[in-house]
């Protein structure tokens, strides 16, 4: 199995000195599901945050395809995260000026990619199709997350980090977007990390994680 992502001991203490991650170990690799839970304030974010290269970590490495992450100066680290690194927020972060489409294709503009995905096959696949040419405004909470969803995949990325993905949704509408998470990275072979205050999100992730007061440790399937 080949390991994409490799974080050895990450720690983070912001300036108040609290240590909100413990020295963390994790190894990611190429097309499996992580799904880390953890309740409000566990350091979920802190994590997925030091993993998608946005946040560098107090003591440790991330290594990415063998190069340790934050030490790489900052445009090849946004190179990395910008063609290599998918991203999906709880609050969509989709831009109201642009179409569906133009928000879908944001991170063509911003880097030069080796690799896309074609729009329309995208969102045919997140049944998003009859929607390219609208507003994001008029859309429902669902229908905004599946074009987040798009736009995270369109660079066809390494690892797409998802933080509280569905934390807005309806039951009904967070079981659609898992299902289509689930199944966009094992057809695209697309490495999915997901934090989450939710338990048992994914029925079947192929990496499941608990973390409490900042400290990961693999979680037992059956609480
Ligand atoms: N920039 C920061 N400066 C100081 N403390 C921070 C900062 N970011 C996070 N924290 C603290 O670190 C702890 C963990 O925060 P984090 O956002 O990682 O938790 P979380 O599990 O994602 O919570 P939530 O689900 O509420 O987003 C919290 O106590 C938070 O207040």
């Amino acid at each position: 199995m080949s390991v994409i992502l490799n974080a050895e001991k990450v720690s983070k203490t912001f300036s108040n000195q609290q240590l909100v991650l413990k020295p963390t170990s994790i190894k990611i690799n190429r097309g499996e599901i992580y799904v880390i839970e953890g309740k409000s304030g566990s350091g979920k974010s802190t994590l997925l945050s030091i993993l998608g290269g946005l946040e560098k970590p107090t003591s440790g490495r991330v290594y990415y395809r063998n190069s340790s992450f934050y030490e790489l100066n900052d445009e090849k680290q946004s190179e990395i995260r910008g063609k290599s690194f998918g991203f999906i927020f709880q609050s969509f972060h989709l831009i109201p000026e642009l179409s569906v489409k133009q928000n879908i294709e944001l991170p063509l503009t911003f880097n030069t990619v080796d690799n896309r995905l074609e729009t329309k096959d995208l969102a045919k696949r997140l049944e998003i199709e009859y929607l390219l040419d609208k507003e994001t405004t008029k859309l429902s909470g669902g229908e905004q997350q599946r074009v987040a969803i798009a736009r995270s995949l369109i660079t066809l990325p390494d690892i797409v980090f998802a933080d509280e993905p569905t934390g807005n949704l309806d039951h009904k509408t967070t079981r659609k977007i898992v299902n289509l998470l689930s199944e966009l990275s094992n057809i695209y072979g697309i490495s999915l990390v997901i934090v989450t205050h939710e338990k048992k999100l994914i029925k079947e992730p192929h990496h499941l994680f608990e973390i409490q007061d900042g400290e990961l440790r693999v979680k037992n399937r059956d609480v």
